[in-house]
This record gives C-alpha cells, structure tokens and sequence, in this order.
C-alpha cells in the first residue's frame, strides 16, 4: 500500500501524469478493438491508396471519431474545409441527421469527383453542396450572406486544407460558427515537427503559429488531442 502522507512537491509544475505513448503495437491494438469502417469507407480507402497523395486521407480511427462528434452534437449545417477524395466528408455525412446539411469545399475537381461518387453510393449527396474552389473566396461568399440575415451560421466546422490559410481559416471559421458551436483543426500535431525546433519550414511555423493562437483565444474553449496526426477540437464561447 502507498503511505497516505504528501511528499515533497518537485522543483516544475509538471503533471505526474501524461497522454500514453503509442507505439505501433498499441496503435494496432487501439485499432482493433475500436474501429467500424464500413465497407464503402474501406473502398474508398482502398480506391485512394492508389494515388501517391494518400497520406492526405483521414486515418480510419479519426474519420470514426469525426462522425461520433457528429452524432454527439447533431448539428444542422456543417462546414469542411478539404475534401480530398471524401474520406472526413463520407464519414461526417453519414452521421448526420436528414435534416442536416453539408458544404464541402475543395480545389481540385479530380478529387471532388471521386468524392461525389462515394456521397452518391451512400444516398447523402442531396444533403451535401461541394464548390470546387479555392476556400477562402468561398468562406467570404458564405460569411456575407450570414452577415445579410440570408443564412444562419454553421454549426460545425471541420479544417483540413493547405496550411499556408491556416490562420485565415481559423479566423473566418470562428466568424461563420455560431456561439457554442465546434470547430475541428486537423494535423495541429504536424508529424510531431511542431515540437522539434529543427524545423523551421513555412508550414511548421504556420502550424506552431495557429495553435499558440488558438491557445491565448479568450473567445474559445479548447483541447488538443494526440490522435491521428493532432486534431483540435474548438467550442466557440
Ligand atoms: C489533407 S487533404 C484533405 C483530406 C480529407 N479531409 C480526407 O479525409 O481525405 C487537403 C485537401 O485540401 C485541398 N486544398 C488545398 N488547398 C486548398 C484551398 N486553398 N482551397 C480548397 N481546398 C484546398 C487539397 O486539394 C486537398 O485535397
């Protein structure tokens, strides 16, 4: 039994206790015993392995957790910044409720194809609007209209694009959101890069730049969780 009486406090602040470390046998682990893909996430997984961008795509046990956030909150308009080949905006549009409404953005039309093939299998794509364009002149098209009473602000947000608009994104993301509303930050962990000042390339920076930001926010709740490549999850006050 432990002696029941304090010890001396150390020198830091450091908490006793810290996040697991997850090696590759408990990733598998962590994998196996928690995550349901279904069949049509499985192809589309397997469809986009092919292409030498693959490591764009959510991890299976991340786009998990995106559509049981969804499920949580049940929000009515949903915002995704990044589709790709529709890995996060399958598994968020699956999870919505009918009455839900999805609006994907991404600049490349290849991508926005294979996406759009996969909504359509799965009898959600009437619930989501893809543009294909560059995000921000889209954000700011949406940002107006909210801003003239012609539509209501997004309930949800998720952000995984170029990080050179990181910041952008993150400022226009909180304008679009309504109060008490969540905003989901993907690769805020950046390859772990973001730790070693070795690196000291743009998008390191930007990334290092955007969660010290999203840290001294007042106007936001947060919480940086170590999976996939670092995702945050923001509660706008
Ligand atoms: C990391 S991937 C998104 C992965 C996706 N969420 C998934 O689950 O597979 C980033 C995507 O953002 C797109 N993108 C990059 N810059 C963009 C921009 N300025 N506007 C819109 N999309 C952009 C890229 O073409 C790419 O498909």
């Amino acid at each position: 039994m432990l002696p029941n009486f304090p010890k001396p406090l150390p020198e830091d602040d450091r908490p006793v206790n810290r996040t697991v470390k997850v090696d590759d046998r408990l990733y598998q682990y962590l994998v196996d015993v928690s995550v349901r893909e279904t069949d049509l996430l499985k192809e589309l997984r397997r469809e986009t392995a092919q292409y030498h961008m693959a490591r764009m795509q959510l991890s299976p046990e991340v786009g998990q957790f995106l559509s049981l956030l969804i499920k949580l909150q049940a929000p009515k308009k949903i915002l995704e910044i990044g589709v790709f080949t529709g890995y996060s905006t399958l598994s968020m549009a699956m999870a919505m409720s009918n009455n839900a409404s999805l609006v994907a953005i991404e600049k490349k039309q290849m991508w926005l194809d294979i996406a759009t093939r996969y909504l359509e299998q799965a009898g959600v794509k009437d619930r989501v609007e893809t543009y294909c364009d560059k995000a921000l002149p889209v954000m700011q098209t949406l940002l107006a209209s909210i801003n003239n009473h012609e539509s209501d602000p997004f309930d949800f947000i998720f952000i995984d694009a170029d990080k050179k608009n990181l910041l952008e994104y993150y400022h226009l993301s909180k304008s679009l959101l309504r109060s008490g509303g969540c905003m989901v930050i993907d690769n805020t962990l950046w390859w772990g890069n973001v730790a070693d000042e070795a690196f000291t390339d743009k998008d390191t920076c930007i990334v290092r730049e955007l969660n010290s930001t999203v840290h001294q926010d007042n106007n936001v709740e947060l919480s940086l969780l170590p999976i996939g490549d670092g995702l945050t999850l923001i509660r706008k006050k």
